[in-house]
């Protein structure tokens, strides 16, 4: 016979067979270095920049993309039904908006992605056609996430940018979701009512953990870029410069940025020329 813990919670039964808690299981350590990326880390300290924070929306842009048009095309899977609630949690028009307000009408053609980006795509594409059941690890992931800790991200955003109103910052708003807390038990239980072969569980476990590696690989990816930009804003060359990298797993969605980069590197080769001098 099973022999399985209960846990009493406020609202629902929880039991350490269920897909909610063995999900939360796998991915603690995971969570725990996503939480120490160091652009989580500026978000944390009240020290996310502009750029920092325009740049992590353009890539959230690109996943949300994907990730919500394969839920949407597999709305009527047996694994993905239970938990579709695109009326609640669909972020991309949010993203949209809030990109628009940064970057102008055009900001299509003016937003980046790393590689990193790329690969998490691609991994969400792979997965709504060959494995839809596995969209749930990757749906957690980022809407949990979301409705959790981005709740407080949300606010530190707004005081660190210095944003007076909440204009840009409709990533973080969930005016579907009265109460996020309520929310995730709901969402909870709806994992926990997918059924799965024991292989496909262990599936979406494996895949749960690959998406939180997918996340903190955007971040430092992400971060990398940052710091290739930062040197172009050095004004003083009193320390040994450090050349410039471009990292080259950088993908860029505008040759303006290819153009742009060059010229960083350039400059910053003749200053350091001059230095020398
Ligand atoms: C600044 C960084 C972060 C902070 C401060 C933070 C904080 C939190 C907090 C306080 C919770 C609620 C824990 C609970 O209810 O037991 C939570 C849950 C969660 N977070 Fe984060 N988080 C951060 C980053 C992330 C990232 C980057 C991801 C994924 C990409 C993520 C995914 C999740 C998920 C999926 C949950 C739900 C866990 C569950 O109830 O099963 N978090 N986070």
């Amino acid at each position: 016979m099973e022999t399985e813990k209960r846990t009493q919670t406020t609202a629902e039964q929880i039991t350490d067979r269920d897909l909610s808690e063995q999900i939360k299981k796998v991915t603690k350590e995971s969570h725990v270095r996503a939480e120490n990326t160091e652009l989580m880390l500026s978000f944390q300290r009240g020290q996310v920049t502009l750029q920092q924070y325009k740049l992590l929306l353009s890539s959230l842009y690109e996943i949300y993309q994907v990730l919500e048009e394969e839920l949407d095309r597999n709305s009527n899977h047996p694994g993905v039904a239970p938990i579709y609630f695109p009326a609640e949690l669909a972020r991309l028009e949010a993203i949209e908006k809030d990109l628009e307000y940064f970057y102008g009408q055009d900001w299509r053609e003016r937003i980046v992605v790393p590689a990193a980006t790329k690969r998490y795509c691609h991994r969400l594409r792979q997965i709504g056609a060959e494995n839809p059941e596995f969209l749930v690890a990757h749906a957690y992931t980022r809407y949990l996430g979301d409705l959790s800790g981005g709740q407080v991200l949300g606010r530190i955003a707004q005081k660190s940018m210095g944003l007076k109103s909440s204009d840009g910052l409709s990533f973080f708003a969930f005016p579907g979701v009265s109460s996020p807390n309520l929310f995730k038990q709901l969402y909870r239980s709806r994992m926990n009512s997918v059924e799965l072969t024991e292989e496909e569980r262990n599936g979406v476990l494996e895949e749960a953990v690959r998406a939180f590696e997918f996340n903190i690989q955007v971040f430092d990816d992400l971060q990398k870029m940052l710091n290739v930009t930062e040197i172009q804003n050095c004004s003083t060359l009193s320390k040994p410069v450090k050349m410039p990298q471009i990292p080259g797993n950088m993908t860029k969605t505008t040759p303006l940025l290819r153009m742009v980069l060059g010229l960083f590197v350039a400059l910053a080769t003749v200053s350091m020329g001059i230095y020398a001098f």
